[in-house]
């Protein structure tokens, strides 16, 4: 049943009945007709409730719909017209969640009681379209244009207190909204109704409101880079203040068909998807997510109070996990611990605005530099810096330290985890855990199988990083897993755009139109350029371990850009010190600025080298960044380290800045076609064949053999996950 109808004397109560989420398909919005036509025409009946089963009122339309014929069968906003037009009072009792048609449907009726848990909003943009069922036409009558831009264009999920006062809703209710709903529904019968039917509502516009949504273009232009949606979204709410309710409505459908032909809601569903698909981890033995259990993470500790240190406590204590927290000596205790509590009072003010008790919703943190104090706890993250020996040391305390069944994490952003988990006495129990900077913030998180972890560490690791709010995936252990592994070939490209003929500034800014958060310059500027040129130096790429006579440009036979060494050798290291690929306002400052030095250095370089100018095209930069990133995803897909090109794509788009609406870097490759990108690959590397990383994947040729099939089908050619090192 996919919607029922019960009798509370005379109201009757409509409930959306679709499980997990009751989003609205095809079936549910049959129900809602009949349902709701039967209780219309029911003379016992003088008022409706709806609410949504399993206290969740909608998650909105069913994405899966979308570019299939059920979306066509019955309109939501012919459901919502009728509720709207309805002589009996209609009252949408919201728990849990009312997000994007499911909160349309909600601004229908003409009433709306909320539960204080609950959580609405129009996240429609998040998912490259618009609300399309009258939402963009109905909030801005309802609260204003601003407010309702704000909402729309940002699509965030709005708790039941600000929708209270915002005027989305009408009433919060501590207890049962269900009851609250009934009550005011039988109090409200026989009230004139007209003033309720938002449709009828009157916009007033004057010039400010002109002027407002013009720099609300040029915002979300800046903003979201390229994405079509948010100012799509703009476009509607500016129809409900010239045109009529259903001339607004046209544009709004207008608009969402001219969204659907650009192809980005595509790709923005086809990683929403791909993140909950991530969740669903496999392994090699069969074992699976919903095969294996998760122990329970009750306390934590985590070493190291650096940056990546105190993100990951932050994240746990908002878990409401308790942390203890180790550094080495006093000194760098106090500094992590003042740089701690500094951001946990931040959170503990957000709480408090959101009318929650810190106390009660944040785990404790406790400070120590003395590792017997981890006896008992659950499970421990290292964080300390990415130094091998450093690391070995640590985890031989922890084994020695911690109760034989906790599990011991490294936050390594690729070193070996077997050879960490190799000094200790239970290699089963160890995980990497790659958080990504800042760890409270970002949403990605690597999960790194050894050859010897347990299903029950990876399944407790993968719950682990739920239960922190991330968006955890499973990949295997080989030099710096999936994300960082992939950025090595696309970072060499970059320093052979230099060396070719382009600077920095030019780089970043295709990539960055192209929909990247950050060029790759910016990004290394940010990150500092002196954390590889030190992995370069100790691998003996640079500095004083390379053999005497290797030319400048090659190393081990291959071509290699000695650029960012030279730039690190004159104490360039990016952001930190001021100066990098561009220079700085000072040391820590934020806002980069071509450098002349950095130009006349590159000129010189060039012309030692005497190196063949390339003539400038931007395409040129993204095809040959892009495609290099994409080439190297095949070969993890290959060697078993990533399970799926989804599982690619959801690390990209949440952990590196890859633009969402451009699906990830292997539904990229899928969408220029396979074989674009194997025969661009191909005539790449004929002309550079000491560039192998650009030599095309045996996977991707393989595909491309078979004409390219869509994404969903690359899983069944690509081999059993397995760890290779
Ligand atoms: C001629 C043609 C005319 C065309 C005109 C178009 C007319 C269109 C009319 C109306 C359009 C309305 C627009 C919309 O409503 S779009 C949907 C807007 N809603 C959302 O974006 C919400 C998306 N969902 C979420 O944010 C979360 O899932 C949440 C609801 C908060 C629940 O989170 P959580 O508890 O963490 O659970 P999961 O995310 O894992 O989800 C559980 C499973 O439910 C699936 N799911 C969730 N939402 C939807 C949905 N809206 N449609 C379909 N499926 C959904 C999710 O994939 C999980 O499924 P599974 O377990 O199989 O992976």
């Amino acid at each position: 049943m996919a919607a029922t109808r019960r009798l509370a004397n005379t109201v009757a109560v409509i409930t959306i009945s679709h499980p997990p989420v009751n989003a609205l398909s095809s079936s549910v919005r049959h129900a809602l007709v009949k349902e709701f036509g039967e209780a219309s025409r029911d003379p016992k009946v003088e008022a409706i409730v709806l609410n949504g089963s399993g206290r969740k009122f909608s998650a909105g339309a069913d994405i899966r719909e979308f570019g299939t014929s059920a979306i066509k069968t019955v309109s939501l906003e012919d459901i919502n017209s009728t509720i709207e037009a309805s002589q009996k009072p209609v009252v949408a009792a919201i728990e849990g969640i009312a997000l994007g048609g499911g909160l349309e449907l909600a601004l229908a009726c003409h009433y709306r009681v909320a539960d204080i848990q609950a959580k609405v909003g129009l996240p429609e943009v998040l998912i490259g379209i618009l609300p399309a069922a009258g939402g963009t036409q109905r909030l801005p009558r309802l609260i204003g244009v601003p407010a309702a831009l704000d909402v729309i264009v940002r699509g965030r999920h709005i708790p039941a207190s600000e929708a209270l006062k915002l005027g989305i809703v009408d009433e919060v209710v501590q207890g049962n909204a269900l009851d609250a709903a009934i009550q005011l529904a039988r109090k409200v019968i026989g009230y004139p109704l007209n003033k309720k039917r938002l449709s009828t509502v009157r916009i007033s516009s004057d010039s400010n409101l002109e002027d407002f949504l013009d720099t609300a273009v040029e915002k979300a232009k800046k903003q979201f880079r390229g994405a079509k949606a948010p100012l799509a979204c703009i476009e509607a709410v500016r129809a409900s203040v010239h045109l009529s309710y259903h001339q607004g409505l046209e544009k709004e459908r207008q608009l969402f068909f001219s969204l659907w032909a650009t192809g980005q809601p595509q790709a923005q569903q086809y990683a929403f998807f791909s993140e909950r698909e991530a969740g669903k981890w496999t392994h090699s033995s069969g074992a699976r997510w919903d095969t294996e259990e998760a122990k329970p993470i009750r306390t934590a500790a985590v070493i190291g109070l650096g940056t990546m240190g105190r993100g990951i406590v932050i994240s746990l204590s908002k878990a409401k996990i308790p942390v203890i927290a180790i550094e080495q000596d006093a000194q760098q205790l106090e500094v992590g611990k003042k740089a701690v509590n500094s951001l946990l009072e931040r959170e503990a003010e957000k709480l408090k605005q959101q009318g929650s008790v810190p106390s009660s919703n944040l785990g404790s943190v406790h400070f120590t530099l003395d590792f017997g104090e981890l006896q008992d706890v659950d499970l421990v993250i290292e964080a300390v810096y990415e130094n091998m020996e450093l690391k070995k040391e640590i985890f031989r305390k922890l084994s020695s330290v911690c109760k034989p069944d906790a599990f011991l994490c490294t936050n390594t952003s690729g070193l070996n985890v077997d050879e960490i988990a190799s000094v200790t006495h239970r290699p089963n129990q160890v995980i990497g855990t790659h958080f990504f900077s800042p760890a409270n913030i970002m949403r990605l998180l690597e999960v790194v199988r050894g050859q010897q972890t347990s299903l029950t560490a990876i399944a407790t690791a993968m719950n682990l990083g739920k239960k922190l709010g991330k968006v955890a995936v499973l990949v295997g252990n080989c030099p710096l897993f999936v994300g960082n592994r992939m950025l090595g070939p696309y970072l060499e490209q970059a320093s052979y755009l230099l060396e070719e003929g382009y600077y920095p500034e030019e780089v970043d800014q295709a990539m960055e139109e192209f929909g990247f958060a950050m060029g790759p310059f910016r990004m290394m500027d940010l990150a500092g350029l002196d954390v590889g040129w030190r992995s370069r130096t100790e691998k003996g790429l640079t500095g004083a371990k390379v053999p005497q006579g290797t030319p400048a440009r090659q190393r081990l036979g291959s071509r290699y850009s000695p650029l960012a060494d030279i730039l690190c050798e004159s104490g360039r290291f990016g952001q930190k010190t001021g100066r990098g690929w561009y220079q700085y306002e000072k040391p820590g400052g934020r806002t980069g600025k071509p450098d002349p030095w950095v130009k006349d250095f590159l000129q010189k370089y060039r012309k030692t080298h005497q190196i063949k100018q390339q003539p400038s095209n931007p395409e040129q930069i993204v095809e040959r960044c892009a495609f290099a990133l994409a080439n190297e995803g095949f070969r993890i897909l290959e060697d078993g380290i990533a399970s799926c090109p989804e599982d690619i794509d959801v690390i990209y788009n949440n952990g590196y800045g890859w633009p969402k609406y451009r699906g990830g870097p292997m539904y990229y490759a899928s969408s220029v076609g396979l074989p674009k990108v194997l025969d661009t690959l191909e005539k790449y590397y004929k002309a550079n064949p000491d560039v192998p990383s650009m030599k095309p994947a045996f996977l991707l040729k393989k595909l491309a053999a078979l004409g390219g099939p869509p994404i969903k089908e690359w899983r069944t050619q690509v081999g059993k996950p397995v760890n290779k090192l």
